[in-house]
């Protein structure tokens, strides 16, 4: 298949490469990457596929959207290999039975304890491929192609970007993090990383103000003509394709658990910026039997008051001069989730544009205009119907998340330890567990998204009072504990700034 790649935005028939859209990140008009289709898989694939490895699916997955005239079979390979031996499972995401009905996918066995791994380790094999052949290429005196990665983190993707990227040559990576809003390990994660080539910056304001910061960054031409600027975050498409493998393979797993191909599966997302969810909306689309897409949301709740209500709207209309709350799932602290636009196009394509990809740019384009103005956009309601048809949601709040960490640990025979993000997932399966008609072999895959040690405060708040319990010893990984006794390298932005991030950057950068 041959895949070429469009922006949300456009009104053109664009036709970019992989390799462009993975070293652009965004597109010039503001818009998200899209693939030019969607392969349809063959009935047969769930046989076929059914009993390959991590890696053996990602290569099929990914060589759909990859055209072999850009990456060849065994490079492809190569950098799959590569990108999932640092995991320290061999299953790399393995699937854990919590009770008959519910299944966690554990996606934290990479190394920075969360699902942002599966992909960033991939990621940042694909820039050092990519910067390696084009500047093989040079002649003697020829300037070398780098890029310049800048990134906004609530607390997760700022580590693996890190890990995925340091002393990654021609590569250089700049991290922008809301100061006092991530977990102490978190910034530890970051901040004690000694590569050359990496930075952090912790800004006076939310994880909102630093994704605003970087986009514009990505809009400024000037800048972007001198850096080369980078993404990391799930605007780049490599995020969202490398997230998909995890759908298919846990599919696979749970049949086998199962031993019934009959079961029909959901999966429960704990959601903030939509790019985990998206992926497995991909898988769906390619012809995974998915049942449901089930986002679960915390307090910061846009996604699920959209799905209730078709608004998509930073505040809600109760409490409109609420800005983001700060909560027990810190990186799912979002206002405004960036990949719900790649959702939107789809929607708005198969519905009031009636199947044209241009039509489709143009109405998503003038939405996000509205957005960006109001604050607010509301969906038609064939586009409402249509996320419903597939999505469904849920909302969490903190003493909910906190209950089921306790819940789970108690009930559970190895006495699991769930992370707040994972939580506000597991509770959501249970909320439909209880409303399921017993009828019905329904299964939820619900996807663990960080290893409990990343959140010691919330998690030993769920659990201090339970004897026999102790953080230290059932929870904290070595590596992790280790961070503590290591030297930080904070860098404070005093406000919120682009100018004074753009600044921090050039005199790192020194060029
Ligand atoms: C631990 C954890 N869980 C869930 C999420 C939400 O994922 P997404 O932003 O892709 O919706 C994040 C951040 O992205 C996260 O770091
Ligand atoms: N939760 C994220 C926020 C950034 O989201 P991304 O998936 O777009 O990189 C984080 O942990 O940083």
């Amino acid at each position: 298949m041959s895949q070429k790649y469009r922006s949300s935005r456009s009104a053109e028939p664009q036709a970019l490469s992989f390799e462009d859209v993975v070293m652009t990140g965004l597109a010039n008009d503001g818009g998200l990457f899209l693939p030019s289709q969607v392969p349809q898989l063959p009935a047969s694939f769930l046989q076929d596929w059914a009993d390959l490895s991590f890696q053996e699916l990602a290569f099929n997955v990914l060589r759909l959207y990859i055209n072999a005239a850009e990456i060849p079979d065994q490079d492809l390979r190569d950098l799959i290999s590569k990108s999932y031996s640092t995991f320290r499972s061999e299953e790399v995401t393995p699937l854990k039975k919590i009770d008959d009905k519910l299944y966690l996918l554990e996606l934290f066995h990479g190394p920075t304890y969360a699902f942002k791994d599966v992909a960033l380790q991939f990621v940042g094999n694909l820039f050092e491929y990519f910067l390696t052949r084009r500047n093989a290429k040079k002649v003697e005196g020829e300037a070398r192609d780098v890029i310049t990665v800048v990134g906004a983190t609530s607390g997760d993707t700022g580590s693996a970007a890190i890990y995925g990227l340091r002393g990654k040559k021609d590569v250089s990576v700049f991290i922008l993090y809301p100061t006092g809003r991530i977990s102490p390990i978190q910034e530890e994660q970051m901040t004690t990383v000694e590569d050359a080539n990496v930075h952090t910056l912790s800004v006076n304001g939310t994880f909102d103000d630093c994704q605003d910061i970087v986009k514009s960054i990505f809009g400024d031409r000037e800048f972007n003509d001198k850096y080369h600027v980078g993404a990391v975050n799930s605007i780049n498409w490599a995020r969202i394709l490398a997230q998909q493998t995890y759908y298919f393979y846990s599919y696979f797993q749970l049949q086998k658990k199962l031993n019934d191909t009959s079961a029909k599966v959901r999966f429960v997302v704990p959601s903030g910026n939509f790019g985990d969810i998206l992926a497995g909306y991909y898988a769906y689309k390619m012809g995974l039997p998915v049942d449901k897409l089930i986002i679960a949301t915390n307090e910061n709740d846009i996604l699920d008051r959209f799905m209730k209500t078709g608004r998509y709207e930073k505040k809600a209309e109760k409490d409109a001069s609420a800005a983001v709350k700060a909560t027990f799932s810190p990186a799912m602290d979002i206002l405004i989730s960036s990949n719900f636009e790649r959702l939107l196009w789809y929607l708005i394509r198969d519905s009031v544009a009636n199947g044209s990809d241009e039509v489709a740019g143009k109405t998503l384009n003038s939405w996000m205009q509205q957005l960006k103005e109001t604050g607010s956009v509301v969906a038609d309601p064939e586009v409402l119907a249509g996320a419903r048809s597939i999505f469904d949601s849920e909302r969490v709040d903190d003493a909910e998340t906190v209950a089921t960490i306790k819940e789970v640990y108690s009930a559970h025979p190895e006495s699991y330890v769930l992370d707040p993000h994972s939580s506000v997932g597991v509770t959501t399966s249970y909320r439909f567990i209880k409303k399921d008609d017993k009828k019905d072999n329904i299964k939820y895959i619900s996807l663990s998204t960080a290893h409990p040690a990343k959140f010691s405060e919330v998690v030993n708040k769920a659990l201090d009072s339970i004897a026999g319990y102790s953080f230290e010893k059932d929870v904290l990984p070595a590596e992790l504990k280790a961070l503590s006794t290591k030297r930080k390298r904070i860098n404070l932005i005093d406000e919120a700034s682009i100018e004074k991030v753009k600044d921090a950057i050039k005199k790192e950068l020194n060029f």
